[in-house]
């Protein structure tokens, strides 16, 4: 039997708030974001999952998400891999901007694609492709020969990040994943079937709010 795969988006940041493009960039969470990364901790606490390892990216929000999250299902001391890898899709020059400023620069339809297409990078940054380019390999090696293994294992990273492994996990084309959007703090529970495909997905929240 293969193990447990556990996705999270981290909770709401700073600059979630303020509607500035973040990617690389490291703004903490905000008040609402802990209490999101809270709620998921706690659905994966009802759940009754006991992860075996967890791995985040390099950036805070995703680091204190991921903590959060531990500490919900009882396990605030367990081994917690950090790596780069699983940033967020680096912004390149829209880093900083207000979302609703470029809109009024470039117009609705530019932003969208840079924010969801799958092969247009934004200035200067990552495709989803480019993210996928280097998040597909590390899940590759890192994190499924243990999903495989049976082992559960918990990623808490980011909306870009995450949505470049939920696309090759749920199989979606580069139209469907224009409209992909994950909410922060709702957990993606997979399992996995032996040769790595996914034999079943559950989200334990409310993805219905994500843009
Ligand atoms: O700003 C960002 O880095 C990301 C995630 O918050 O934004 P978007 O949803 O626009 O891709």
């Amino acid at each position: 039997m293969s193990g447990t795969l556990v996705l999270v988006r981290h909770g709401q940041s700073e600059w979630n708030l303020k509607n500035l493009f973040t990617g690389w960039r490291d703004p903490d969470l905000t008040p609402l974001g802990v209490e999101e990364a809270n709620a998921g901790g706690k659905a994966l606490a009802d759940y009754g999952i006991k992860f075996d390892i967890a791995y985040t990216s390099d950036l805070s929000r995703a680091q204190k998400t991921c903590q959060i999250i531990l500490d919900n299902v009882g396990q605030p001391e367990l081994e917690t891999i950090r790596d780069q890898a699983l940033n967020e899709r680096d912004y390149g020059d829209l880093s900083g901007l207000n979302k609703d400023d470029a809109r009024q620069k470039w117009g609705e339809d530019q932003v969208h694609v840079w924010r969801r297409s799958y092969d247009v990078p934004p200035p200067g940054g990552e495709s989803l492709r480019d993210t996928g380019a280097r998040v597909w390999p590390y899940y590759l090696t890192d994190i499924l020969p243990r999903v495989l293994r049976g082992e559960k294992v918990l990623v808490a990273a980011h909306g870009n990040s995450l949505r470049a492994l939920v696309m090759v996990l749920d199989r979606l084309s580069k139209e469907q994943v224009l409209n992909l959007n994950l909410a922060t703090g709702v957990p993606m529970v997979y399992k996995l079937n032996p040769d790595s495909t996914v034999a079943s997905k559950e989200v334990l929240g409310d993805m219905s709010g994500a843009h």
